[in-house]
């Protein structure tokens, strides 16, 4: 109990985050854990896993974050809510969870009614190219971990995206070829890399890389394509 107290306060104040809404963040990783009991969210399972990484890890993009376009923000492949919960508690801003699983969504759904954080996060539970089509140009800061390969969450966002809009992308390793690659398709989804930063999360060996794109410009080709494709077939 005190350690826990201590994960929390030390936390939150190498974030510059009140301890208060760490402790939100970290209510929401419990629910998490309980509900993944009985519907697979996420295959951490344990609170001190889930403490680096899902939690240090989403918060690991404040920095960029906390630099984006206000306006609206949407956490593309969510999963069980991650970055897009721990984010939205740490800076107040609203969030909708997108995720093509309706299950997933729902349970989403469930937690975030029962912690009363209805009014800050949405959900959409469908595919992001049904997204990118009922809401274009439309988001001003995108997120995307452990969704898709550059290329293919660059031509998800694009259509997504207001112009300036950002979309900040949670890595681990990226061959220099898949970073050529996307400056190669810069014209064509009007995508543009504006920072990169890499690092390792608390334990010293999980790496992780931050990439931010900005959307400037309008794409070459009639986005989003046929449903499945960007991620099937990537450019
Ligand atoms: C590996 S999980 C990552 C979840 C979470 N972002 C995290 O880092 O813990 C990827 C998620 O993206 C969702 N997903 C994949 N492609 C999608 C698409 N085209 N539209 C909506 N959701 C998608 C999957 O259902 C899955 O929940």
């Amino acid at each position: 109990m005190i350690e826990d107290t201590t994960w929390a306060e030390k936390t939150a104040q190498a974030l510059g985050i009140s301890v208060d809404r760490m402790n939100l963040i970290e209510s929401y990783l419990l629910h998490v854990i309980e509900a993944n009991k009985t519907t697979n969210l996420t295959r951490i399972e344990t609170l001190e896993s889930g403490r680096m990484l899902h939690l240090e890890d989403s918060l690991s993009g404040l920095k960029e974050f906390n630099k984006a376009p206000e306006g609206l923000y949407g956490d593309l492949g969510t999963g069980g809510g991650f970055p897009g919960v721990p984010l939205s508690i740490a800076t107040g801003r609203t969030v909708l969870l997108v995720d093509s699983v309706k299950k997933k969504v729902a349970i989403l759904e469930d937690i975030v009614r029962e912690m009363g954080l209805s009014k800050q996060m949405s959900t959409y539970g469908g595919r992001i190219e049904d997204l990118a089509t009922e809401k274009k140009a439309s988001f001003s800061v995108l997120t995307a971990r452990a969704l898709s390969s550059l290329s293919s969450l660059l031509e998800l966002s694009s259509p997504l995206l207001v112009q300036g809009g950002q979309l900040i992308c949670y890595k681990a390793n990226v061959e220099d070829e898949e970073i050529d690659h996307v400056e190669e398709l810069k014209g064509l989804l009007a995508m543009r890399l504006v920072s990169d930063r890499s690092f390792t999360l608390s334990d010293g060996v999980t790496p992780r890389r931050i990439l931010v794109f900005e959307k400037k410009g309008y794409p070459s080709i009639k986005l989003p394509r046929r449903v499945g494709m960007a991620q099937k077939r990537p450019l």
